[in-house]
Order: structure tokens, then C-alpha cells, then sequence
């Protein structure tokens, strides 16, 4: 399943290329050819094809010429969706889609989603089979989590107590049957009474303290694995947020929580229980081989059971959890978009667009549910017939004479339930682990994605000075897509102020993000104050820099706490000098609650012009010696930004401002026109405009969006 919002077509080549015997997935394919969040091309998936030995052929077609072509094949799905197609049927098309898995496509709604073009891809001579996948593993996902293993020692310790106790209990219930019972001694019944009842005693007591010790354990377990997920989700870098949807983060942040209480908590649980699976069916044995037999029988046919519903059990979870991840993808987009909606006259399709995701969660939860329920009445129906089984032929034995009593037959019927009990729930615990495999997928792409590169390095020179070398810089989103900058040569003094201009769309925010290090060259190299950036490190780098990016965000806090950034030992008059060189100082003193006033995330009582000043401010309460400026003035009036203008400009610091506005160009000493430093763009992506390949389709159809 995809995982990125743009990579559709990736994990269609990945599918096709499964089925023809070179094992890929994802991930892999992810790390060989990169892809920008504006998808893949129908001729970049040729390419792509081509190097995984595959030869693409693109075809236009009619809907009811689908079944001609050579199956699986790339379909062209919904103006900006690639899937794959799989079968051609009476009733419609059986397709997988990255997004939501394998389902049948009914004619109609096939009809207004396939847009006519379609890519067979089959091996040609230089296929191989092979195997490229990435192995999984548990451990790297996890990570370190200290206490672990005295903790679960501690937790089986006392279980194992726990179970000790509950294996003597059918021996009470025998003894009362056998002798109690048929010889009516009184007094056998009063010491045994007592100490069932204290042996019960017992059982509750290790009971609460095994309960507690688990939830202690499990709080502390998750509050350190969450918190290391989470800082590693922190140290991504830019591209990763830039191509997912923040419902599917925020979802695959929450397998953490599955993951964990499974792989932790329930594993003391398994091993007592295959501990106890086996020591009952050994006691089992010993009261009687045949009674075994039946036991054993019904427990294979459970497993049985399970292991040929896996698949469809898989299936349905997967789509349930997927459903569930776009469910919150579009819950949160609403929510942050909400006044657009509204403007828009847009609330009643977006609630639908809503209860569509929601009613396609709930009945791929009702699949599950289903499916839930039916391996309930199977288990009810196979131990049912076990137990009947049981009483019937014990009962015989017990009739026959042989030598075997009506309290023997109750205690194994006890030892049983028992065996039955914890080996099903092995076996459920085997096949929760195997799905569990889905939830650790989506947290491998979390956690097993590497972090930002280059962030802390043994660079111990001294600090550089404040100036910029760019030598030889290029760099694209992804390969087959054009060059942003290439071959680009930049000298930034210390102490200069430069502005960058340039039509829009031209790159001068990928550049200022360049310059920035949050985004790696493909090409030549950047400089700061003579020291490769790579080798000074990005952390070093970040301290001498100050920055307003043009999505930049507030943070839940007061403005205070936003300007300072929620520094524990800011002072007011450090908050002060910076609120007073952007021009936000009267603003706030003129709120009733000054700086103490609370801004949000999303909407606040700050106006446009207000939020871009406290973001400048917060940038410069670092003290930069390097201010990198984007767009940083553009909601402030012409006065206004002539002040803020010339505050910065009297600033002994490197400035680096990209405008549009002249006013704010006219302020810096240099003004470098990117369209004049830009290489003219090269051919556009490989094979886009390629008609022998290309059947016609507009570039802008092709590029996925799902
Ligand atoms: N994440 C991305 N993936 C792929 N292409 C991108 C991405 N971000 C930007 N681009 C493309 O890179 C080009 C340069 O974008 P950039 O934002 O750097 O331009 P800009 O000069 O800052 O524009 P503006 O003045 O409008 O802000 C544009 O064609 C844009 O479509």
C-alpha cells in the first residue's frame, strides 16, 4: 500500500514486478528512484519499468476493450490515480488499488474512472528474477527500551504463580466428587473448603498485583517508545512531511500504542500460555489418552480454521485501517480548512465527502466485525461439540468400569477447558502478531525512514564567519522532473544584505531552503563562511541562523512564549528587543493582555501582518547572524514594511530577503535576479513529451494525487 501521497504509480511497478518473480516493495523501490509529491508520469513509470527490466507499452483504449490487455497492467484511474488492473469479469473489473487494496470495480463506476489509458509492462530479455525487500524487523522498530526485560521477568514471575494456582483447582473439585462426596467425610470437606478459600485469597491477591505491574509496566513502556518515535518523527526530513497526508502520520503514529501492548504486555500472557497449553495437556494425558485425542482433534481443527481464513482476515483489517487513516486524513483537513469551506459554500459536499470516508471505515469495520463473529460461532461450535464429545465418552468410561472416576471425568473436562483456552488463544495471538506485521509496516515508514543527514557532525573548528559560497548548486524534487537550480554560483558576504527576486514559481524558496539545509543538493556544494555545510553540521549551522519561511506557523502559547519560542529562560526585555525591531512591540502592548496574550495554531486574534511580524520577531530573538527572509513582509503595508525594512537593513547580520515587492528589493545593497542565474530549463521529464511513447496524454492528468 502506498504510503506516500503521490506514490501510486511506485507501488503499481512494485505489484506488477511481484507478480513477475522480482520481489520488491515499497521502500525499496522508494530508495532507487526518487519521486516528487507531484507523482510519477506515465512515462516516468516506463522508465522506472525499464530499469526493473520491464518493458512498458502504453496504450489508448475503450472500457470494453479492457479484457485485451495483457493482465496485470497499469491502469490510468481518476484523472490522477495509477492501479493495477487484475481481472476482466462479467459484473466489472477486479483492480488493486494502492490506496484501498484489491476490490471489484462494477462497470458503471469503472466507466467514469478509467480514463482511456492504460501501461502493459511484461519482462523483457534483461529481467531477473530477484528478491528486493526490505527485511522487517522488529527490533529496529521498536528501538531501545530500557527496563524491558526486568520488567517482563517480573510480570512472569508472578503469572506463573497465577497459573500454578488455577492448574490445582480441578484437583479440589476432584477430591470433593470422589472422596467428599462418596465417602461423606466431613471433615476432609472442611480442610478442603478452607483452603480453597485460600487459595482463592491468594489468586486475587497475585491477581491485582500482576494486573497493577502490567499497567506499570505498559504506561512506562509506552511513554518512552512514543516519545522516541516522536523525536525521530521530528528529525525527518522536509520531503518526508511533504509527501504524506497528516491524517496518515498522525495514524501511523498511533500503531505505536497496537504494536506495543501486543509485543510487550501480551507476550507474558503467550508464553504462560503455551507454558500452561503444555503442562495441562500433559496432565490431560496422564488422566486419559482417548479424552486427549478428542481435545487435540477439535484444537487442530481450530487452528485449521484460522490459518485458511488468514488471508481474507488480512484483507479485510487492511482496508479497515487504511479507510480509517483517510478517514482522519479528511476529518483534519476539514477542520483546518474550515472557514475555506465555508466561503466556499463548500459544507454540505465537504460533510459528505466526510460521511463517505466515515460509512467506508465503519463497513470495512463491519467486515471485520463479520468476520470476528464468525470465528466465534466456529470456536463456540468446535469446543461445544468438544465438550459433548468429552461428557460422552468419559461418561462411557466411567459406566464401563474402567478405571477412571465421575471425579476424574470432571477434572479433565476442567483441564481441558483450560488447554482448549490457552492454545486457541496462542493461536489467536500468532495470527494477531502476523497482522500486526500491517500496523509495523506503517510505523516502519515512521520510524525506519533515516533521519535528516548531516545534522551533528565532529566538526570542532571555530565558528564560521557568516558568509554564503555556492558553488556548482543543483538540485530537482526528484529525478525524470526538471532542474530547480543547476549549475548555480553564489557569493553572500558577510554583513551583506541580498535580496533574491524572480517571477513566481521561478525557485526561490527551494533555493532559500537550499540555503537553509532543508533540502539536500543533487549537485556541487554549500559553504558557510568557507566550511562545507556537510561537514560543519546542519545543528551548528541553525545556531547562527534565523529564518521566516512562508508557511511558517504560531504555536498554542502565548505571544511571548511564541516569540521566544518557549525559551525557559527568556526575559522579557530580550522578547521586547526583538518584538520592537519587527514592528510588533506597539501592536502588542495595545492587546489587553500584552504579551501574555494566547495565540493558536490555527486561527488567532492576531491579524495577517501581525502573525508575519511575531514570526520575524521570533526569528530574531535568536539572534541570528544569518536572517533568511521569505516573503517575510508581504501582508504588511507599504509603510510598515519600510520600517520593518529598515530595521533589519540596520542589522549587522548577512540578510537574505526573497520578494517580489520592489520596496522590499529596493531596501537590500544587491539584488540577484534568479531567472538570470537559473540555467534555462532542461528538457522536461524524461519521455514526457516523447510521442512515440506518450499516447497522448497531458502531462498534468498523469501525475497521481491519491
Ligand atoms: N515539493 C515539491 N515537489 C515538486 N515540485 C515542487 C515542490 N515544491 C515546489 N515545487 C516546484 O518547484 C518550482 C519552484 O517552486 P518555488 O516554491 O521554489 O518557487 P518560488 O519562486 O518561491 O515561487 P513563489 O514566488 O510563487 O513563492 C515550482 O515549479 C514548483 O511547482
Amino acid at each position: 500500500m502506498q504510503s506516500e501521497a503521490a506514490e501510486c504509480g511506485l507501488a503499481c511497478l512494485a505489484m506488477i514486478a511481484c507478480y513477475h518473480g522480482y520481489e520488491t516493495d515499497l521502500a525499496a523501490l522508494r530508495r532507487r528512484f526518487s519521486l516528487s509529491l507531484k507523482g510519477a508520469t506515465l512515462s516516468r513509470l516506463i522508465d522506472m519499468g525499464q530499469a526493473l527490466g520491464l518493458h512498458g507499452r502504453p496504450v489508448r483504449l475503450e472500457l470494453e476493450e479492457l479484457d485485451q490487455l495483457k493482465r496485470p497492467c497499469i491502469l490510468h484511474w481518476g484523472l490522477n490515480h495509477f492501479v493495477v488492473l487484475k481481472e476482466v469479469r462479467r459484473g466489472g473489473v477486479v483492480i488493486h488499488d494502492p490506496a484501498q487494496g484489491a476490490r471489484t470495480v462494477p462497470w458503471a463506476e469503472a466507466g467514469r474512472q478509467f480514463t482511456g489509458v492504460a501501461l502493459e509492462l511484461s519482462p523483457h530479455a534483461n529481467f531477473r528474477k530477484a528478491r528486493e525487500v526490505d527485511p522487517f524487523n522488529w527490533r529496529a522498530l521498536i528501538g531501545r527500551i530500557h527496563g524491558l526485560k526486568s520488567a517482563l521477568s517480573e510480570v512472569l514471575v508472578l503469572a506463573l504463580l497465577l497459573e500454578i494456582l488455577a492448574l490445582l483447582s480441578p484437583l479440589f473439585t476432584q477430591a470433593i466428587i470422589d472422596q467428599v462426596l462418596a465417602d461423606g467425610d466431613h471433615s476432609l470437606l472442611t480442610v478442603l473448603g478452607i483452603g480453597f478459600i485460600l487459595m482463592l485469597l491468594l489468586q486475587a491477591a497475585v491477581s491485582a498485583l500482576r494486573s497493577w505491574t502490567v499497567m506499570r509496566f505498559g504506561t512506562s513502556l509506552h511513554l518512552s517508545w512514543a516519545g522516541n518515535v516522536f523525536s525521530h518523527l521530528l528529525r525527518l526530513p522536509e520531503e518526508y512531511f511533504a509527501k504524506r497526508h497528516l491524517g496518515d502520520i498522525v495514524s501511523r503514529f498511533q500503531a505505536v500504542h497496537a504494536i506495543q501492548h501486543t509485543l510487550t504486555t501480551r507476550v507474558v500472557e503467550v508464553i504462560l500460555d503455551g507454558l500452561m497449553a503444555t503442562l495441562t495437556l500433559g496432565v490431560m494425558l496422564i488422566y486419559s489418552l482417548k479424552l486427549s485425542a478428542i481435545v487435540l482433534g477439535a484444537f487442530l481443527v481450530y487452528v485449521l480454521v484460522r490459518v485458511l481464513s488468514y488471508r481474507v482476515q488480512f484483507e479485510a483489517t487492511s482496508q479497515q485501517v487504511i479507510a480509517s487513516a483517510q478517514q482522519q486524513s479528511k476529518f483534519l483537513e476539514a477542520v483546518r480548512g474550515a472557514t475555506t469551506i465555508r466561503l466556499h459554500n463548500q459544507s454540505a459536499a465537504q460533510s459528505a465527502r466526510y460521511m463517505n470516508a466515515t460509512t467506508d471505515t465503519l463497513n470495512r469495520g463491519l467486515v471485520v466485525q463479520k468476520l470476528n463473529l464468525i470465528f466465534g460461532s466456529a470456536n463456540t461450535l468446535i469446543f461445544g461439540l468438544e465438550n459433548t464429545a468429552i461428557y460422552w465418552v468419559g461418561a462411557l468410561m466411567v459406566l464401563g468400569g474402567a478405571d477412571f472416576s465421575a471425579g476424574m471425568l470432571i477434572a479433565f473436562t476442567m483441564y481441558a477447558g483450560m488447554f482448549t483456552s490457552r492454545a486457541s488463544s496462542l493461536v489467536n495471538y500468532a495470527v494477531q502478531v502476523k497482522m500486526l506485521r500491517l500496523q509495523g509496516q506503517r510505523l516502519a515508514d515512521i520510524v525506519l525512514t533515516p533521519p535528516e543527514r548531516h545534522v551533528e557532525t565532529n566538526y570542532a573548528g571555530p565558528a564560521p564567519a557568516p558568509s554564503i559560497q555556492v558553488r556548482n548548486l543543483g538540485f530537482r524534487y526528484a529525478e525524470g522532473e526538471a532542474w530547480i537550480v543547476r549549475h548555480l554560483d553564489l557569493d553572500i558576504a558577510a554583513g551583506e544584505s541580498v535580496a533574491i527576486a524572480g517571477p513566481s514559481g521561478m525557485g526561490k524558496t527551494t533555493l532559500a531552503k537550499l540555503l537553509l539545509g532543508l533540502l539536500e543538493p543533487q549537485e556541487g556544494e554549500i559553504r558557510i563562511g568557507g566550511i562545507e555545510l556537510k561537514r560543519l553540521g546542519k545543528r551548528a549551522y541553525r545556531e547562527m541562523l534565523g529564518a521566516v519561511l512562508q508557511d511558517d506557523t504560531l504555536f498554542a502559547g502565548s505571544i511571548a512564549d511564541n516569540i521566544s519560542f518557549f525559551d525557559v529562560e527568556a526575559t522579557p526585555l530580550r522578547i521586547e528587543a526583538a518584538s520592537r525591531l519587527a514592528h510588533i512591540h506597539e501592536d502588542i502592548v495595545a492587546m489587553p493582555m500584552g504579551y501574555h496574550s494566547l495565540v493558536g495554531d490555527m486561527g488567532s486574534t492576531l491579524s495577517g501582518g501581525q502573525r508575519q511580524r511575531v514570526i520575524l520577531a521570533r526569528a530574531l530573538y535568536r539572534r541570528p547572524k544569518i536572517l533568511v527572509l521569505d516573503e517575510a513582509t508581504s501582508h504588511l503595508d507599504l509603510a510598515t514594511e519600510r520600517a520593518v525594512n529598515a530595521a533589519i537593513q540596520r542589522l549587522r547580520i548577512t540578510r537574505i530577503v526573497l520578494a517580489h515587492r520592489p520596496e522590499t528589493l529596493a531596501s537590500a545593497q544587491r539584488v540577484i535576479d534568479l531567472s538570470t542565474l537559473r540555467e534555462p530549463a532542461g528538457p522536461h521529464p524524461a519521455g514526457l513529451h516523447e510521442s512515440s511513447r506518450d499516447p497522448g496524454v497531458r502531462p498534468n492528468e498523469e501525475k497521481c494525487d491519491a
